[in-house]
C-alpha cells in the first residue's frame, strides 16, 4: 500500500473514532440538557410551593425576600447551565459530520514528542482523557495552520511566543464523516483545495471560509492592535469573508466580555444582509447586528423629510445629465461630502452660538403660547459661553416651567368646560378613577359640584398640555430645516472669512439656490442628509452609542469623509474595522473617497492597514480582463483558477442583444446564479420587460430584501458586493460607458462574475475594453 492510501487510511479511522466519541457525548449532553430542562420546569412550576411567604413583620418579609430570592438565583443558575448545554450540543452536533478541515504537526523546540492538532469550527475535548481530539480553528495553536508553510514556526499564547517547527501541513474534504479529499499543503493553504472551494457554484448565501483563510486574510482576521483598522483588498480578494471571520474571532477571543449584539456592521444595502447571515451561524456563532447607514438616517430623520437614499443619488447622477441642476447637484455632492463642508458648518455653529437660531412658535388652539421671538430672546439672553446644547436644555426647562403656570390659567377657559360635558363616559369614568385615586373625593360620589369641577378641568387641560411638554421634550420648538437652510441663505462672510479652496463663490451661489429649493420642497438629497442630520445633533445634543465596542464598515469607498467622521463621533468606544477598495468607488463624492480621509479622524499610531492584493472570486482569465480596465490593475494578483476568457459579443439593436442574451442564458442551465447586469434601474426595468417574455428572469431593484437563484436583472450599483456564477452586461457600449465617471461602475459590475463574463453591446464597444490588449477577450459578432 503506498503512503497517501496508508495516510487516507489512518485518517479516517481516527474520524470514525472522534465520531464516536461524539456520538457518546451527543447522548450523553442531551441527557444532561433534558435532566436540566425538568429542573427548570419544576422549579418553574412549585416556585412558590418553594419559598417560605410570610409578611407578618418586618423581619418575617425580610426572610421572605431572602428566600424568593434564593430560589431566584437557583432557577436562574438551571437556565445558564442550560443555555451552556444546549450551546455544546448545538456546535457538537455540527461537528459529527465534519469533525474538523485540517491536521498541523508542530514540534516545539525542546521536546521530543510531536504534536498533531486537529482543526475544525469548534474545539472537541474528550471527557475521559482531557485531551483536545479537535481545536477550534481560532484558537491561538491554530494561527500556526495559517501563518506558516512547513518549517520554523511560532504562535503566540497566553503564556508568551511557543517556537518549533511545522513537519505536517494536511488538509481534509469530510462529508458525512467520509473523507473524499486529503490534502498535504508545503507552500500556501493548499491551492487544491481553494481551487476546489471556488470552482463550486454561487449561493445565495455567503459560505464561511474558515478551511482556507490565506495568510493575509488571517492577518485581517487576527489584527488587535489598533483602534482602526484599514483593509483596502480588490475585488474579490475577501474583503467581506475576512469581516465575517474576523468577527467570529473576536466573539471566540473576548468570548466572556464581548456579546454579538456589541458589534454592528454597516452594509451596502438590505439585501447584502441577506447573503451574509448564515456564515456566523455556521461558526457557532450569533449575528452582529447589521443596518445600512440609510436606514440609520431614516431612523433619525424620517419624521423631517423624504430622504432620498444613494441608490437614487446613484440613479439620478447616472440619468439625470440633461436636467438643468445636474452639473451643479454633482459639484454640491462632491462639496457637501467633505471635510471643508464640515469644517463651514462648524462656524455656522460658532456663528449660531451668538445669534440665528431659528425657533418654531408653540401654539395652543390657534393661540400662541410662546413665540418663536420670545424663545429666541430667552435663548440669547443665556450666557454666550454656555454651548449651544446645554442652552436648549436651559431653554427647554424654562418652557416647562413657563407651561405650568399658563396651565393653571386656562382652567378656567370656557373650551375646557365645554369639553368636559362632552366627555364620554369612559373618559369620564377614568378621570374620576385617577381623582380617587388621590383620594381628592369622599367616599364613591364627588362631595362637592365644585371640586368635580375643579378637578375634572384640571385634568382635561393637562392631558392636553401633556403633549406640548412632549413637544418640548423633543425640542419641535427648533426649526431645524430652517436653521439648515439658513447655511445657504445667509452670505457665506456672514460667519466665515471664505468659503474654502475648494470650491468656487459662484459654484457655491448655485449650491446655495439648489439647496433651498430641495428643502423648500421638503426634500433632503443624500448628500445633505447626513450634514443635516450633524447639525440637528450638535444643536439638541449627539446621540451617542457607548455600547458598540466594534464597528465594522464594509464597502467602504461608498462612505465619504463627512459621514465617516459622523460615524465616529456616534461611536465614541468604538474600534472600527473598514474593508474597501478604491477601484469600486461608484459614488457621486468619489474624488473625496472616506478612506482616504480616515486618516485625519484616527491617531496614525493606533492604524492599522492591510492590503489584500490576491483576488479569488473569478476565474484567472476574467480577473486578467477586470484588471486591464484599471490604471493601476496590474497590482492585482489573480488566484490561479483557470477558465475560459470573457466574451464580448455585438449586436446591432436592443432586440438582437435581448434575444442573444437569452438564448446564451438557456445553455448555461448548469449554472445556479446568473446576472444580467445594467447600468441603471432605468435600463434593469426595461430589459426586464423584454427579456420575461423569452425566459425566466427576476428584476432586482433597491427594494429587494432577499438575495434569490436564478437569472436576475440587477443594475450595478446594487450587485456590489455579491457574485454570480455566470454575469451579462447588458450593453457594455460606448454610448453607455463611455465616460472616465463609470469605468470604475463597470469594473464592479464585470467583477461580480466568478466563472464565467459577457459583455453584450450595441454599436462601439465602451473605450475601456477598446483600449485594452485584445488577447484578454473573445469576440463573436
Ligand atoms: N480564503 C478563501 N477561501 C475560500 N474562498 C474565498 C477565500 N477568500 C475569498 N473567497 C471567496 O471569494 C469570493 C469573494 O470574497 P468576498 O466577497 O469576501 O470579497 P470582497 O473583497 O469583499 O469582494 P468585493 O469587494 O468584490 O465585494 C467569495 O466567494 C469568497 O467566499
Amino acid at each position: 500500500m503506498d503512503q497517501f492510501k496508508n495516510d487516507l487510511k489512518e485518517e479516517q479511522s481516527r474520524i470514525n473514532f472522534v465520531r464516536n466519541k461524539m456520538i457518546e457525548d451527543v447522548a450523553f449532553l442531551q441527557k444532561q440538557t433534558s435532566s436540566v430542562k425538568t429542573d427548570i420546569v419544576n422549579i418553574r412550576k412549585n416556585f412558590w410551593d418553594d419559598v417560605t411567604v410570610n409578611m407578618d413583620d418586618a423581619v418575617e418579609a425580610g426572610e421572605t425576600a431572602t428566600s424568593i430570592k434564593q430560589q431566584a438565583e437557583f432557577l436562574s443558575e438551571r437556565e445558564h447551565r442550560h443555555k451552556h448545554l444546549d450551546r455544546d450540543l448545538k456546535n457538537l452536533k455540527r461537528l459529527i459530520d465534519t469533525p474538523y478541515f485540517a491536521r498541523i504537526d508542530f514540534l516545539e523546540d525542546g521536546e521530543r514528542v510531536l504534536e498533531s492538532i486537529y482543526l475544525g469550527i469548534a474545539s472537541y475535548l474528550d471527557r475521559n482523557s482531557d485531551e483536545f481530539l479537535v481545536y477550534d480553528w481560532r484558537a491561538p495553536i491554530s494561527s500556526l495552520y495559517y501563518d506558516y508553510s512547513l518549517g520554523p514556526a511560532e504562535f503566540t499564547a497566553p503564556g508568551g511566543t511557543v517556537r518549533g517547527e511545522l513537519k505536517l501541513k494536511r488538509q481534509f474534504i469530510i462529508k458525512d464523516a467520509i473523507i473524499e479529499g486529503m490534502f498535504d499543503s508545503g507552500i500556501t493553504i493548499g491551492d487544491e483545495l481553494l481551487k476546489e472551494v471556488l470552482g463550486k457554484q454561487s449561493d445565495t448565501q455567503m459560505k464561511n471560509i474558515v478551511a482556507t483563510i490565506q495568510q493575509e486574510q488571517n492577518k485581517v482576521i487576527r489584527n488587535e492592535k489598533g483602534k482602526l483598522l484599514i483593509v483596502q483588498g480588490a475585488a474579490g480578494s475577501g474583503k467581506t469573508s475576512a469581516a465575517l471571520q474576523r468577527v467570529a474571532f473576536l466573539l471566540y477571543k473576548y468570548r466572556e466580555t464581548l456579546e454579538a449584539e456589541e458589534i454592528l456592521l454597516f452594509s451596502p444595502n438590505p439585501m447584502f444582509n441577506s447573503y451574509i447571515r448564515n456564515v456566523l451561524p455556521e461558526l457557532g456563532e450569533e449575528n452582529m447586528q447589521q443596518t445600512t447607514f440609510q436606514q440609520y438616517l431614516q431612523h433619525s430623520l424620517g419624521e423631517y423629510f423624504e430622504i432620498e437614499d444613494p441608490f437614487s443619488q446613484m440613479e439620478y447622477m447616472l440619468t439625470a445629465q440633461k436636467e438643468d441642476f445636474y452639473e451643479i447637484r454633482h459639484k454640491a455632492a462632491k462639496y457637501k461630502s467633505s471635510f471643508q463642508y464640515m469644517d463651514k458648518i462648524e462656524s455656522y455653529l460658532t456663528y449660531l452660538g451668538k445669534q440665528g437660531m431659528v425657533f418654531q412658535d408653540i401654539t395652543f388652539r390657534g393661540n400662541v403660547l410662546f413665540s418663536s421671538d420670545a424663545i429666541y430672546t430667552y435663548f440669547y439672553s443665556l450666557s454666550p459661553t454656555i454651548s449651544i446644547t446645554n442652552r436648549v436644555k436651559l431653554v427647554s426647562d424654562w418652557l416647562v416651567s413657563e407651561l405650568k403656570k399658563l396651565e393653571k390659567k386656562e382652567r378656567n377657559k370656557e373650551w375646557v368646560e365645554e369639553e368636559i360635558q362632552f366627555l364620554s363616559k369612559e373618559e369620564y369614568q377614568f378621570y374620576y378613577q385617577k381623582l380617587s385615586k388621590q383620594k381628592r373625593f369622599s367616599q364613591d360620589t364627588f362631595d362637592d359640584f365644585n371640586r368635580e369641577q375643579e378637578n375634572l378641568s384640571k385634568y382635561v387641560v393637562k392631558r392636553h398640555f401633556n403633549s406640548i411638554k412632549k413637544q418640548i421634550a423633543t425640542h419641535d420648538f427648533i426649526d431645524i430645516p430652517a436653521i439648515y437652510q439658513q447655511l445657504f441663505k445667509l452670505p457665506g462672510e456672514t460667519f466665515e472669512e471664505n468659503v474654502g479652496d475648494e470650491i468656487s463663490d459662484s459654484d457655491w451661489a448655485d449650491i446655495c439656490s439648489f439647496s433651498i429649493n430641495e428643502i423648500n420642497h421638503e426634500r433632503l438629497t443624500y448628500e445633505d442628509a447626513t450634514p443635516f442630520l450633524y447639525v440637528k445633533e450638535k444643536i439638541e445634543g449627539f446621540k451617542v452609542n457607548t455600547s458598540v465596542k466594534y464597528v465594522f464598515i464594509d464597502e467602504a469607498q461608498d462612505y465619504s469623509a463627512f459621514q465617516f467622521a459622523f460615524i465616529k463621533h456616534i461611536f465614541p468606544n468604538a474600534r472600527f474595522t473598514v474593508l474597501g477598495d478604491l477601484n469600486q468607488a461608484i459614488y457621486a463624492h468619489h474624488s473625496y473617497s472616506g478612506i482616504e480621509a480616515l486618516k485625519f479622524l484616527f491617531d496614525s499610531e493606533r492604524t492599522e492597514r492591510i492590503e489584500l492584493k490576491r483576488s479569488y472570486r473569478s476565474t484567472k482569465q476574467i480577473i486578467e480582463f477586470t484588471r486591464a480596465l484599471l490604471e493601476n490593475g496590474n497590482e492585482i494578483d489573480p488566484f490561479n483558477r483557470q477558465g475560459s476568457k470573457p466574451v464580448m459579443v455585438e449586436k446591432d439593436s436592443t432586440e438582437a442583444l435581448i434575444n442573444g442574451i437569452a438564448q446564451r442564458v438557456k445553455t448555461l442551465d448548469s449554472y445556479k446564479s446568473i446576472a444580467i447586469i445594467c447600468k441603471t434601474a432605468q435600463e434593469s426595468e426595461n430589459v426586464y420587460k423584454l427579456l420575461k417574455e423569452k425566459t425566466e428572469v427576476h428584476l432586482v431593484d433597491k427594494r429587494t430584501n432577499e438575495f434569490g437563484l436564478g437569472v436576475v436583472i440587477i443594475p450595478a450599483y446594487l450587485a456590489k458586493g455579491i457574485e454570480f456564477d455566470a454575469v451579462f452586461i447588458f450593453n457594455g457600449s460606448k454610448e453607455q460607458y463611455g465616460s472616465e465617471d463609470v469605468r470604475k461602475l463597470f469594473y464592479t459590475a464585470c467583477t461580480r462574475a466568478m466563472h464565467e463574463l459577457f459583455v453584450y453591446y450595441k454599436g462601439e464597444i465602451t473605450p475601456f475594453i477598446s483600449e485594452i490588449p485584445q488577447h484578454l477577450y473573445n469576440e463573436e459578432f
